[in-house]
């Protein structure tokens, strides 16, 4: 059964289209990217499934149910814009938040104080919001989405405003969740984040799905169109070789632009043919790459 499906929601505002008919589903224990350029519809599409604005038209479904206000209170949230109270109490908001959420205030007070070890801060349990860093605060407030241990989330640009090894512990942290079974919507505008943790995703731009699939997929159906090779030689008559259309000189070797695959095959026998060949590698697309590609041909 699907944790999270959406089916074909739509969303107004006066003339504007904010999401024209988006269609996704996410399985327990699966995260799933919302990808889109400043604008495409991703804030507006989670807002609607959180339950916080009303599709149109469409339909949410939550583990096979219709969303109702109950259910989608349920999901876990962490908004791009940090909502906490800066002057109360660390633990005096989570604690009011997880009660809420129908946690009992012994259990959210022990699953707080273990959360805060985990992320290395259990001095912020009596401290105000407003005495932490905006990275801590970021700690708390992912806090405050998980504490209820929900089965789906929403996150928004999870890792924003976190130093490099505070990424490392909230993407550690994310994937745990994933195994432990929870879906977990996840949107960024960093793609080395998706490449790591997504399995499927959609790829919004103005408002409509350009592409939705597996990554593994969605990179499969993209043409290879680098090679790297590694030489210590001067390769001669690269430029030459039918299909390659740019050859750039690197400090090990080359970086080739190939418009075709049979391209990779004469260029390896051509460095051959010259000298030892250290590395050989045609490039499968990054998505960054392929972001681009689809929101870039779509702006023409
Ligand atoms: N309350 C609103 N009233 C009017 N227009 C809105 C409202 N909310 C969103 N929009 C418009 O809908 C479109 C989609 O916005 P949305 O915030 O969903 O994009 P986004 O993908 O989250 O962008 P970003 O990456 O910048 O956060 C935008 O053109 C936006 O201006």
């Amino acid at each position: 059964m699907n944790a999270l499906e959406l089916n074909h929601l739509y969303k107004q505002f006066g003339e504007k289209t904010a999401v024209n008919g988006i269609s996704l589903e996410a399985k327990p224990g699966e995260i799933y990217g919302l990808l889109g350029a400043n604008g495409a519809g991703k804030t507006t599409t989670m807002r609607m499934v959180l339950g916080l604005i009303y599709p149109d038209a469409g339909e949410i479904r939550l583990k096979g149910q219709k969303q109702t206000l109950e259910n989608s209170r349920r999901i876990g949230y962490l908004p791009e814009e940090r909502g906490l109270y800066p002057k109360v109490k660390v633990s005096d908001q989570i604690l009011y938040l997880a009660q809420l959420r129908g946690v009992s205030r012994k259990q959210a007070d022990a699953d707080l104080k273990r959360w805060l070890e985990k992320f290395e801060v259990p001095e912020y349990y009596n401290k105000k919001v407003e005495e932490l860093s905006k990275g801590n605060q970021q700690k708390i407030q992912f806090i405050a989405a998980v504490i209820h241990n929900p089965e789906i989330m929403v996150l928004d640009e999870a890792f924003s405003g976190l130093d490099p090894v505070n990424v490392e512990l909230l993407k550690s942290t994310v994937k745990e969740l994933r195994d432990q079974g929870a879906c977990i919507l996840f949107s960024t505008h960093r793609m080395e984040h998706v490449e790591e943790l997504c399995r499927n995703i959609s790829i919004l731009h103005k408002s409509n799905t350009v592409l939705k699939g597996a990554v593994k997929d969605i990179k499969n159906s993209f043409p290879k169109e680098k090679v790297v090779l590694g030489v210590e030689h001067e390769v001669q008559g690269l430029e030459a070789v039918p299909g390659v259309n740019g050859v750039e000189r690197t400090e090990d070797g080359y970086l080739l632009r190939i418009a075709r695959p049979e391209a990779a095959q004469q260029i390896l026998a051509a460095a051959i043919a010259q000298g030892p060949i250290q590395r050989f590698e045609v490039l499968e697309p990054t998505l960054n790459e392929i972001f681009i590609k689809s929101v870039g041909e779509r702006h023409e």
